[in-house]
């Protein structure tokens, strides 16, 4: 039965269950963050620090649960902020930065790659159609959106760093260069602070311009108000004046005059009226309106709003703008001043004034000079004056088209003439509504001017990391390298110490890798010698144990098992090469009597000393001598003479017989008979065939009363 590994098992169902529990804190964290911890650089444009848990589990954790983290962090944006658009940003930045580094593209490269090429103008695009702002201020104001993108990435990338190497969350599937790794850590180490300020001094500049410009509009509406109120003051100074002389000169001749003299005084003042109580027109002043009268008797002013106001509320009034109709062509505003006797209201003195004439030019070219336009509207929302650059008609009503809900800045935007404005606006005495307006991209002028110093800085402070992160790299990686050559021999050691003198533990390792390698290499040659002489010796050993294994111990010719080997291959060559040869055995005659008379040892005496004789007289280098057994020898010789064979056994017998054999006094002669097969036409037998033949010779021999030499020819 297989059996099953409880722990294994265990382990794995712990650590799966180890890695949801870190998504599911990870995601707690990126809604904690997106939901309470938002903040707003340039007005209200949320920043969401959330992702950066987002970006840190995309690093960490399996993509399936990168991806809950991700719902969790996107969730407040879309529950609670309804910033879909930016949820829609974030969502994007997950699946394009999952997909380069699916693609093998480092973490922060990927990051770099996606907002400068794709989140830069996506979060444009955002503020531009949730702002319609200009794109180019648009761009700035997605800079924050960009920064924080960045700055949560970098940090997702220093707690991945901070992560133990061995732990379950670094799967680094390739192994990164040491020099990527040190440009790295510099570039981040760098960026990540530099991002910070730079989001700061975003946000402390485009507020304190915001507060500055606030300012400075503030000032520009207190002098127009000022001016214009001195302005219309004068007038209903004047009316109000005139009225009373009016009204205490009894003698109504003198009336008409007062009404010219007054009229006259001021260049602003188109025309005069005096009216009774219903409004009817009963003086014209000056001169040209006075002339007017009698053709306009039949007018009444009493449908006029001022009218009804002067004689309700016993006040001077300042009308609405009026278009140029009744008894002038001009667009005026008409300034009223009642007539009170102890009846009281009698009627009214009336003064027209030209519309031009309302506004204090020199106050207005003063705000004007300072990059502020003006509108000034009546009660009714008619414009008085406008600046030229807005492009808007006089007496136009005035359209206030205010985005109040996408409240960027901290000043409220209008759009004049389809262009973006910020302005501060002011009810005045007189009922009007005075705006001063300026254009937003002068909150980003000073940004403009920080952001232009810090890239300037930037761009200078990242070439300068890129050179030193590659010579700090190179300074690192050449002892290793140089470790490696050296390991693989293709490099010495001298250059190898001199280079290692980067740190000290880079110095403490090369020099410990050069011993160990050192010793190595002694070992190694000790061990080289020792096998080279262990090799010779046993070769020595197995020559002598061939030797030993070929040879007959008594006689020192070779063996039975030698002369098979042996003669088998001369047999081969000779069968192969047709050449003839000769196979002879000899075989000692009565040599049992030897051992029976004088003893073994003389029998063995006399077998050395036969050995010796036919040894003696086989010398050529093809001849074969060998024991064939007992007292039997056996012989192979190779020549084309075959008759030169047969007579060379005879005198081998020959010399046998003639040899005396002393042992223990006494003197033994022996014979030997031979049985030889000469072979020079048939090679079709086998080795042992001819041996049989060459037997059946000696037993010839032996039969015919031995010391004989018996030859067969094939
Ligand atoms: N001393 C000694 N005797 C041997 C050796 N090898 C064989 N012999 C003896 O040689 C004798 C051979 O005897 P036989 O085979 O009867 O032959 P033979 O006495 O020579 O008679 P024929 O061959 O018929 O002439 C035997 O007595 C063997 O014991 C040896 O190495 N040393």
């Amino acid at each position: 039965m297989k059996k099953i590994d409880f722990s294994s098992i265990n382990t794995q169902v712990v650590n799966k269950r180890f890695i949801y529990i870190i998504g599911a804190s990870l995601g707690t964290f990126a809604f904690i963050f997106n939901a309470f911890f938002v903040v707003n650089i340039v007005g209200d444009i949320p920043i969401y620090f959330g992702s950066a848990f987002v970006l840190l589990s995309l690093l960490a954790l399996p993509f399936h649960v990168a991806l809950l983290v991700l719902s969790a962090s996107l969730a407040p944006l879309v529950i609670f902020d309804g910033a879909s658009s930016i949820a829609w940003l974030h969502g994007v930045q997950f699946f394009a930065i999952a997909l380069l580094l699916y693609v093998q593209i480092r973490f922060l490269t990927a990051l770099l790659l996606f907002w400068l090429l794709i989140g830069l103008p996506i979060a444009s695009m955002i503020v531009d159609s949730n702002l319609s702002l200009s794109y180019q201020i648009s761009v700035f104001i997605a800079l924050p959106f960009v920064l924080s993108g960045l700055i949560s990435g970098m940090f997702a990338i220093l707690v991945y760093w901070l992560l133990p190497v061995s732990s379950q969350f670094r799967q680094n599937p390739v192994l990164p260069k040491f020099s990527k790794v040190v440009l790295e850590f510099n570039l981040v180490s760098v960026m990540l602070p530099f991002f910070v300020v730079l989001l700061f001094l975003i946000w402390r500049s485009t507020h304190d311009s915001q507060i500055s410009l606030s300012l400075e509009l503030d000032n520009a509406l207190e002098e127009l108000n000022r001016s214009s109120t001195v302005l219309l003051d004068d007038k209903v100074h004047a009316l109000t004046s005139t009225a009373a002389l009016l009204l205490n000169e009894k003698n109504i001749q003198n009336h008409a005059n007062i009404l010219d003299t007054v009229a006259n005084a001021s260049a602003d003042i188109e025309s005069m009226i005096v009216t009774d109580e219903a409004g009817g027109i009963l003086l014209a002043a000056p001169a040209q309106y006075a002339a007017k009268l009698p053709n306009l008797s039949q007018l009444n002013i009493a449908f006029r709003a001022y009218f009804q106001q002067t004689k309700e509320r016993k006040i001077p009034i300042i009308s609405e703008a009026i278009r140029g109709r009744g008894l002038g062509s001009l667009d005026i505003v008409a300034i009223t001043a009642p007539i009170l006797s102890e009846r009281g209201f009698e009627g009214l003195v009336q003064a027209a004034i030209k519309i031009d004439r309302l506004v204090d030019q020199s106050v207005i070219n003063a705000v004007q000079n300072s990059q502020i336009a003006v509108i000034v509207t009546d009660a009714m929302d008619s414009i008085i004056y406008s600046s030229p650059r807005l492009d808007l008609q006089k007496l136009d009503a005035f359209q206030k088209n205010q985005d109040d809900a996408a409240n960027t800045f901290l000043l409220p935007k209008m759009i004049v003439s389809e262009k973006d404005y910020l302005y501060r606006s002011l009810l005045s005495p007189a009922g009007w509504k005075i705006y001063t307006l300026t254009e937003p991209r002068r909150i980003f002028k000073d940004t403009n001017m920080y952001f232009i110093f810090m890239i300037m800085i930037f761009v200078q402070s990242i070439i300068l990391i890129a050179i030193l992160s590659r010579g700090l790299a190179s300074n690192i990686v050449r002892p290793l390298r140089n470790l490696e050559a050296f390991i693989k021999g293709k490099k010495l050691p001298d250059k190898l110490i001199a280079e290692a003198k980067v740190s000290q533990e880079m110095f403490l390792v090369t020099e410990s890798v050069i011993n160990a390698q050192k010793l190595t290499m002694d070992f190694q040659k000790e061990l080289k010698k020792q096998v080279e002489e262990k090799t010779k010796e046993l070769l020595s050993l197995n020559s002598e144990l061939l030797r030993v294994s070929r040879t007959d111990s008594l006689t020192g010719l070779f063996n039975r098992g030698a002369f098979d080997t042996l003669a088998h291959e001369a047999y081969m060559y000779c069968r192969r090469n047709k050449k003839s040869f000769t196979l002879t055995l000899i075989d000692i005659d009565y040599f049992k009597n030897v051992n029976d008379t004088h003893g073994h040892n003389a029998g063995d005496q006399c077998l050395v000393n036969i050995a010796n004789i036919i040894a003696s007289m086989c010398r050529r280098d093809t001849d074969i001598v060998a024991r064939y057994g007992g007292e039997e020898f056996v012989l192979f010789f190779a020549s084309d003479k075959p008759g030169e064979h047969i007579e060379h056994i005879k005198s081998i017998a020959q010399t046998v017989s003639e040899h005396v054999i002393s042992h223990n006094d006494c003197d033994i002669q022996l014979t030997v008979s031979c049985g030889v097969v000469r072979v020079e036409n048939d090679f079709s037998k086998e080795m042992i065939e001819l041996i049989s033949l060459a037997d059946q010779q000696l037993y010839l021999s032996k039969d015919q009363g031995r010391n004989q030499v018996n030859s067969i020819s094939i």
